[in-house]
């Protein structure tokens, strides 16, 4: 049996808890000051009464708290660190390098740098990996199975962590808002609300589907779908002069802009 403890009860570690949650093999424990006990009876896991707690009981730790509590929660954990430092913390803390997570933690602790998104709570997610330099490799591929069991992961350069976020981390919320794009434009068209939402959402989603289980770019599919003179081309052509993949492009630059203020 192996126990994974959370630090931090939030949106990412609720989805990487109902991820894992039906292994078997996985134990999960969590702590965090305000939801931690909620979320714990909500999931069937178990509470912590401190990060302390946490770590005494765990093989690894996910840090999944506010990126600005790192060095409370590494002074939280000092003692458990000194009493048990074979655990493997995986942080989650967007900007937060292996450098900075050295810092707090000492430079012997174990440690992965993981990026993941919240599609990881059905297994759909996608995860970037960074461990230190150093790490042994058998450690390297527990940690990356545990991953590739939430999803897609790739181990990828620090550098690229920025990008990768505004991508895959924040990525969802951009798809999300192009549903919502959908809805409103056929509400205004005369569909009702629900009706709208439907629709979009399970054109998302079958269009996601379609893609990845049938492997096509998105090209390919868009090509499919525009008979040629009917009427998706027109769509299509009014989405060119809106510059939609302009606009796509200035949102993944502010979001990366705002990934290096953390860094
Ligand atoms: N939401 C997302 O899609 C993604 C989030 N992340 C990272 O995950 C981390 C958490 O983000 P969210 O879940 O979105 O935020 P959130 O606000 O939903 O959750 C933060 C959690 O941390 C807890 N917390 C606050 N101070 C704490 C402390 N001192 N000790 C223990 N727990 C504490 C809060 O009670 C809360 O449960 C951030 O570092 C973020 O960069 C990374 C990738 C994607
Ligand atoms: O918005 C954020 O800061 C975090 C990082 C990636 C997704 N959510």
């Amino acid at each position: 049996m192996l126990t994974i403890g959370f630090i931090g009860a939030g949106n990412m570690a609720k989805a990487m808890m109902q991820g894992w949650a039906g292994n078997a093999d996985i134990h999960q424990v969590v702590y965090s000051p305000n939801s931690g006990a909620q979320v714990a009876a909500e999931l069937g896991l178990e509470a912590k009464q401190s990060a302390l707690d946490v770590w005494a009981e765990s093989d690894m730790v996910v840090l999944a708290m506010p990126p600005a509590q790192l060095e409370a929660v590494a002074k939280d954990l000092q003692l458990g660190i000194m009493m048990k430092p074979s655990v493997i913390v995986a942080s989650v803390l967007g900007g937060v390098s292996l450098a900075t997570l050295h810092a707090a933690f000492g430079e012997h602790v174990m440690v992965a740098r993981t990026l993941p998104n919240v599609n990881v709570a059905l297994k759909y997610g996608y995860t970037a990996l960074a461990f230190d330099a150093n790490m042994d490799q058998d450690v390297k591929g527990a940690i990356a199975a545990l991953f590739l069991e939430l999803g897609r992961t790739d181990e990828l350069p620090e550098e690229q962590f920025g990008a990768v976020s505004a991508l895959a981390g924040s990525g969802p919320a951009f798809v999300a808002a192009f549903a919502e794009a959908m809805t409103q434009a056929g509400i205004q068209a005369g569909i009702a609300p629900d009706t709208a939402a439907r629709l979009a959402e399970q054109t998302v989603v079958g269009t996601a589907r379609h893609m990845g289980d049938l492997k096509k770019d998105p090209m390919t599919l868009a090509h499919e779908v525009m008979t040629p003179g009917g009427s998706t081309a027109a769509g299509w052509e009014a989405l060119e002069q809106g510059n939609l993949n302009g606009l796509v492009a200035d949102a993944i630059q502010a979001t990366m802009k705002k990934n290096a203020e953390f860094e």
